[in-house]
């Protein structure tokens, strides 16, 4: 029988959608607008993410999901609801079983209203699965044989640090660190700096165009726009990326702390694997340029970038559900 299973990343920063069968369907900002009085839902996903920063008074744009966790449960509940609806679920012949990877410290209480919520929106059945294990299966890593295999999923609040053998995880670190830290850096760095007031998607662009976690690395420029702190009217500045690795440093150093704590509690068999194999890094913070070096640098042993950093726990949702085994830890 063929089920149109769904694997669903539900992340700080974005929210993906994979359907058994049709790849990935989904890949939108994990944004919601709305009626600051009704706390009526006007937009989600990418049509709320151009609000940002750009919206009347009369409407208000939420990230709900913040730092790794649901900070706003209603609304992470209206987004996910509205995404599901999108796939025309309840028109699906068979009712689908669907696969939630949420940020990892979510309570079980929010994991029982998230399970709940996707139960509404027609599933059969729903499963909540550990990030970093399904980001670590949809980067080709072999977990469920006896062997060390090490995995950093930079995500946009948290950078999840964990070593799994057998299925399981052995050792790991959430680190409140992501690439919404090293935008929020950047911002700040600019503000003090430039005396520029700039928005987040500003910020992300200067971190995505020029941002790097290698400050000897060749300078390059950008120009940017924002709001004079003094004046208040609007200016141009250019800002180059050996000042942006410098605004960005004590984050990404705090990773790199991580990675050394958790390599510190892992038992030895499994380190020497890790020696052989290497760390794979997913999650989009991970395409911060020269930030799979420094690790490597900083922790001696290889580190490789996944072929997908931004798709691995969508496509990990995948591959779990295919295997149709009772392999899941929750639900
Ligand atoms: N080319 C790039 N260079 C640097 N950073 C990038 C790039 N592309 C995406 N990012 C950053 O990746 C982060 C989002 O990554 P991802 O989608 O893996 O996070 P998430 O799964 O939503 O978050 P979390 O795992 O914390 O729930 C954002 O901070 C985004 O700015």
């Amino acid at each position: 029988m063929f089920y149109r299973d769904i694997g669903i990343d539900l992340g700080t920063s974005n929210t993906l959608i994979h359907v058994k069968g049709s790849g990935v369907v989904l890949n939108e900002p994990s944004v919601v607008a709305i009626d600051p009085k009704t706390k009526q839902v006007l937009a989600v996903g990418d049509e709320a993410y151009r609000m940002l920063g750009r919206a009347p008074g009369t409407i208000q744009t939420i990230r709900p999901l913040k730092d790794g966790v649901i900070a706003d449960f209603d609304m992470t509940e209206a987004m996910l609801t509205k995404f599901i609806d999108r796939l025309g679920v309840k028109g699906f012949l068979r009712k689908p079983r669907i696969l939630i990877c949420c940020p990892v410290e979510v309570t079980t209480v929010e994991q029982k209203a998230i399970q709940d919520a996707a139960l509404k929106s027609g599933a059969r059945r729903v499963y909540i699965e550990e990030e970093p294990k399904v980001a670590a299966i949809g980067a080709g890593m072999d977990i469920f044989q006896p062997s060390g295999n090490m995995i950093i999923d930079i995500g946009g609040g948290t950078t999840d640090i964990a070593v799994l053998s057998m299925g399981g995880i052995v050792t790991s670190q959430s680190v409140k660190i992501g690439g919404n830290t090293f935008d929020a850096d950047i911002l700040q760095y600019i503000k003090k700096h430039e005396q520029l007031l700039i928005g987040e998607p500003t910020a992300e662009l200067i971190k995505k165009e020029i941002g790097t976690a290698l400050p000897g690395s060749e300078k390059k420029t950008i120009d940017i726009r924002g709001r004079d702190l003094v004046s208040g009217l609007p200016r141009a500045v250019t800002v180059d990326s050996h000042k942006i690795a410098g605004a960005i440093r004590e984050s990404v150093m705090t990773i790199v702390q991580g990675a050394k704590n958790v390599l510190e509690k892992t038992p030895p068999e499994l380190s020497a694997d890790i020696i052989d194999r290497g760390i794979i890094l997913t999650g989009g913070g991970a395409l911060l340029q020269g930030i799979d070096g420094l690790l490597s640098e900083q922790v001696k042993v290889p580190v490789y970038l996944a072929d997908d950093p931004l798709g691995c726990v969508v496509t990990g949702t995948g591959i779990m559900l295919d295997r149709q085994r009772p392999v899941f830890v929750k639900g």
